[in-house]
């Protein structure tokens, strides 16, 4: 038995590189969509707000002199054309995708209107949402709190690089020691950046926990999903 009926998955950008340095590698795409196709069988209902790290991270254009702003909307271009290859896919793996983007491109996809969301959740399918919030300055973390609180998930999962939240950035301290349960206060007042603090502040205000778990490790997303111990929970 699954312990959620609807769950917001953020999936990393960088992520979907695999071992590649840039864009997006079959193989791991291809082995997410397969773990989300198996916790959908279970009758969770999945939307997913991907990231664009892997083809173009905002902070990275603003500090060789483009305009902030300007290099936040390539951002959140390169979150649509993830988001593209996501829906795709899932479509050849017998899922239904329905792709919505918080910026006007109608002719590639949909907009994100918040009760069509809803209705596709219902109906079974998987959105995907594009394009983060739509506004500069802001992150797919932040979308994924965001998306999560409108549509009434019970939980943000955000599979990523890390298996949780360590005591310090595991990457620069090899003596960091992973939690298995934090909360927002803590999280936010100890500067653990694993996440934005607009998303922890977020999910906090809304009561909306998140989860923190690896995309590299096999199964880890349905385990997550059961309600077993993997990674770090984020709670009020
Ligand atoms: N306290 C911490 N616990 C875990 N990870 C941390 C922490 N501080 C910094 N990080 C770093 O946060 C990264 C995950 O965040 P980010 O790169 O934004 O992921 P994503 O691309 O999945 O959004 C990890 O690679 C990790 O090195
Ligand atoms: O609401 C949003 C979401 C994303 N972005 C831009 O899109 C880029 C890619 O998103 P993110 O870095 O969150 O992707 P990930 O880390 O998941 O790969 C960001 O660096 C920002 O430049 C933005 O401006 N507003």
């Amino acid at each position: 038995m699954p312990a959620y009926k609807r769950i917001l998955l953020k999936l990393s950008g960088e992520a979907l590189m695999g071992d590649d340095a840039f864009g997006i590698n079959r193989a791991t795409i291809v082995r997410m969509v397969e773990e989300i196709a198996e916790v959908t069988r279970m009758g969770v209902e999945v939307a997913v707000v991907i990231g664009g790290g892997n083809i173009f991270r905002g902070v990275a254009g603003g500090s060789v002199g483009m305009d902030r702003a300007t290099a936040d909307y390539m951002g959140m271009l390169a979150t649509v054309m993830n988001a593209l290859a996501l829906g795709d896919t899932m479509d050849k793996a017998g899922l239904t995708p329905r792709v919505m983007s918080a910026i006007g491109i109608e002719r590639i996809v949909e907009p994100y209107v918040r009760p069509k969301a809803l209705q596709y959740l219902e109906e079974g399918k998987v959105v995907i949402f594009a394009a983060g919030t739509g506004n500069p300055f802001f992150t797919t973390d932040t979308a994924a709190a965001l998306r999560g609180a409108e549509i009434g998930a019970e939980i943000v999962l955000k599979a990523t690089k890390v298996d949780g939240v360590y005591s310090a950035d595991p990457k620069k301290d090899p003596s960091a020691t992973r939690y298995t349960n934090i909360t927002f206060d803590e999280v936010i007042g100890k500067n653990l950046e694993v996440m934005d603090a607009t998303a922890f502040a977020l999910c906090r205000d809304q009561k909306l926990p998140i989860k923190i778990f690896s995309i590299f490790k096999h199964g880890a997303l349905k385990r997550v999903v059961q309600g077993e111990d993997e990674g770090t929970l984020v709670h009020v």
